[in-house]
């Protein structure tokens, strides 16, 4: 299976959410990252076949997505950034409904409940009502109904948005687990969501698909970038207006500072080895300043 995006743009008005964007992707697990406003959700909502491109197309082994319409979004799971979900239903009565407007047999939509019901820990929920849940459970109901119809091809916008730790390591093991004959592609701000589990990592920034590599690959090219210092507390302010700074451990020392340079920022600087955290500040640094 192959979905491959060409050339795609989209213009709202004067404002251009994405720009020219090609790449393809097969089976596996797929990770946005980007600032807000990068133009991750346009092109997830491109994907996910509700919105369409300027100009440009998508082609899921070699036929558009536009001709193959109804039989894409068969294949097709999608969690959106802003779920709506009906706040009188159970979640079972929930799960059902989007079960029949998927055209999914009663008794088939019975047994994929009660196993998604489990694998996204919410069988005690099942006679609750949604308006009842926690933000993180609902968004538990909301990844269920978009694996209902078994798709093919996953696409969620900020699936763990909410989601405790726990949750998240459990989300992330149901992706990897899942994306073995899937294409899964999800979005996210929060690095270690895809640590470990992406085959590769999509850029975007300001429209513009930027990098397009496996996570170690683009870690690789920050080797030597990545310093640690340990500074006092009254050099701290200074450290921090010199140079990007991806994170601050107190310790009894003093304060070690994990910074990116292209140079050794100081004679006591140890070299670090990269992290996604550093990546993130490497490409999204004008942005996580604003
Ligand atoms: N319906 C719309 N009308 C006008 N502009 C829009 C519309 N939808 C998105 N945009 C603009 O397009 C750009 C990309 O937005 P998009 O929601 O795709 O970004 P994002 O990377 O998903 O951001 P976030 O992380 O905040 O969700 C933004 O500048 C946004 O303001």
């Amino acid at each position: 299976m192959k979905l491959s995006i060409e050339r795609v743009s989209k213009q709202y008005g004067a404002k251009r959410a994405l720009d020219n964007v090609s790449f393809e992707m097969t089976e596996g697990v797929y990770a946005f990252l980007g600032a807000n406003g990068s133009g991750k959700t346009t092109l997830m909502r491109i994907l996910a076949s509700v919105a369409r491109p300027s100009s440009g197309r998508v082609l899921l082994d070699d036929v558009d997505i536009e001709l193959l319409d109804e039989k894409y979004r068969d294949l097709l799971g999608y969690l959106p950034q802003h779920m709506g979900y009906y706040k009188n239903f159970t979640v079972e009565k929930f799960l059902f409904y989007i079960a029949a407007l998927k055209g999914i047999e009663k008794g088939r939509a019975k047994a994929k409940i009660d196993e998604l019901l489990q694998a996204v820990s919410l069988q005690e929920e099942r006679r609750t009502k949604v308006g009842k849940l926690s933000g993180g459970m609902k968004q538990r109901v909301g990844i269920a109904q978009a694996l209902l119809n078994d798709p093919k091809i996953i696409i969620v916008d900020e699936p763990t948005a909410g989601l405790d730790p726990k949750e998240r390591i459990r989300f992330r093991n149901l992706m990897s687990t899942i994306s073995a004959d899937r294409i899964v592609l999800l979005s996210t701000h929060i690095v270690s969501d895809i640590e470990y589990i992406a085959k590769e990592l999509l850029i975007l920034k300001r429209g513009m698909l930027i990098q397009k590599a496996e996570p170690q690959h683009l870690l690789d090219a920050l080797s030597g970038k990545v310093w640690t210092v340990t500074a006092s507390p009254n050099e701290l302010a200074a450290w921090q207006a010199s140079h990007k700074v991806s994170s601050m451990l107190v310790r009894e020392n003093g304060t070690e500072l994990r910074i990116l340079s292209e140079n050794k920022p100081a004679p006591h600087a140890e070299e670090a080895i990269p992290n996604l955290e550093d990546l993130y500040l490497h490409y999204f640094d004008e942005e996580a300043a604003k």
